[in-house]
């Protein structure tokens, strides 16, 4: 595992000494594709069997599930402690959280597990702390809340995302449209129905050559198109999971601040101490996670106003709703 780990950073290195213009451009596809092998091995690890493992894997419940990501004591456990049974400990030391601690609340009918997880680090991708684990959980839930430090959200927020795009999870985008199509023979072609701003045609030929794609055909509708995502496509294993970043520990600042910070996109200010705007949370969750309530309506009577059946848009067909 280490070796993988000191393979990326030696590429990592070699992109960084490495400047973008035309004649690199061959090289530094290699360069990323190769990148994106070896995070392969990161998501999908050799040695075991690719679960979060002991104390991680909580049995799912309820329609969805909600997983708390964040640095250590930024208070996801204060969070959610009114609604795990057991009581996850909250406390002024770091790593408190040592296991991913299941709560459940419920909302419109729907029984919503919450995850509450330890504090990760940067380098939790590269198997620091316990955050493989707690990225391994993250992958598997429906929704994410980056839980972050309002005295310091901008910093800790790219880091996190870094951390988890790292493993190849994707936070409130959508899967690129862009479709490659294996050929038996005729070479590579790239067409496009948009202007390609961000890839170059030497950077796609690079990395095909090392997914040893000879002949294909790579059609890209993906405004503002970039290899990574490109390498996204390729790669197939991407999850697109929603997230919410939730500010939390708004009482320790002042209005003047808070005015700030309701300008970060997909975020909402909270205190879970003082258990302030919980409700906005609660009601973006519920947004974030596109429930939908169905009404059952016994033969000659009245609809059932009182349990709905909840499903996840997209999994709302008739079969799933018998199932
Ligand atoms: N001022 C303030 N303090 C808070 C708030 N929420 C939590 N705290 C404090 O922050 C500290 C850490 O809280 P925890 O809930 O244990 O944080 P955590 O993110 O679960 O921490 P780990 O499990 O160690 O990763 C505790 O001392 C809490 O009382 C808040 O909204 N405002
Ligand atoms: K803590
Ligand atoms: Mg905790």
């Amino acid at each position: 595992m280490s070796t993988t780990v000191a393979k990326i950073s030696a590429i990592q290195d070699e992109m960084a000494k490495t400047q973008k213009n035309k004649a690199t451009s061959y090289h530094l596809g290699q360069l990323k594709a190769k990148l994106a092998k070896l995070r392969r091995e990161l998501i999908e690890p050799k040695s075991s069997g690719g679960g979060p493992g002991i104390g991680f894997d909580v049995a799912k419940t309820g329609v969805a599930s909600v997983g708390f990501v964040g640095f250590p004591s930024v208070g996801k456990s204060t969070l959610i402690r009114p609604y795990s049974g057991t009581e996850s400990e909250a406390a002024a030391y770091e790593f408190t959280t040592l296991t991913t601690v299941p709560g459940s609340l419920k909302m419109n009918g729907a029984a919503i597990q919450i995850l509450d997880l330890p504090g990760i680090i940067e380098g939790a991708k590269d198997g620091k702390g316990r955050g493989r684990q707690v990225i391994a959980v993250a992958r598997t839930c429906n929704l994410i809340f980056i839980v972050l430090d309002v005295l310091k959200p901008l910093n800790d927020l790219k880091v996190l995302t870094n951390e988890l795009e790292g493993v190849g999870i994707r936070l409130n985008k959508k899967p690129p449209n862009i479709t490659i199509k294996q050929r038996e023979r005729g070479g590579l072609s790239v067409t496009h129905t948009v202007p390609l701003t961000n890839i170059d045609q030497d950077e796609i030929r690079a990395v095909c050559s090392e997914y040893r794609l000879n002949s294909a055909t790579i059609s890209i509708h993906e405004p503002d198109c970039t290899i990574d995502q490109v390498l996204d496509v390729l790669e197939g294993n991407r999850v697109y999971i929603p997230a919410v970043f939730v500010l939390n520990k708004i009482d320790a600042i002042s209005i003047e601040e808070l005015d700030l910070l309701y300008k970060i996109p997909h975020s909402v200010p909270i205190s879970s101490k003082q258990w302030l705007n919980i409700e906005e949370l609660l009601e973006v969750m519920w947004d974030k996670l596109a429930l939908v309530r169905v009404y059952t309506k016994p033969k000659g009577k009245a609809p059932d106003y009182t349990e709905p059946v909840v499903l996840r848009t997209g999994k709302s067909t008739v079969g799933h709703f018998a199932e």
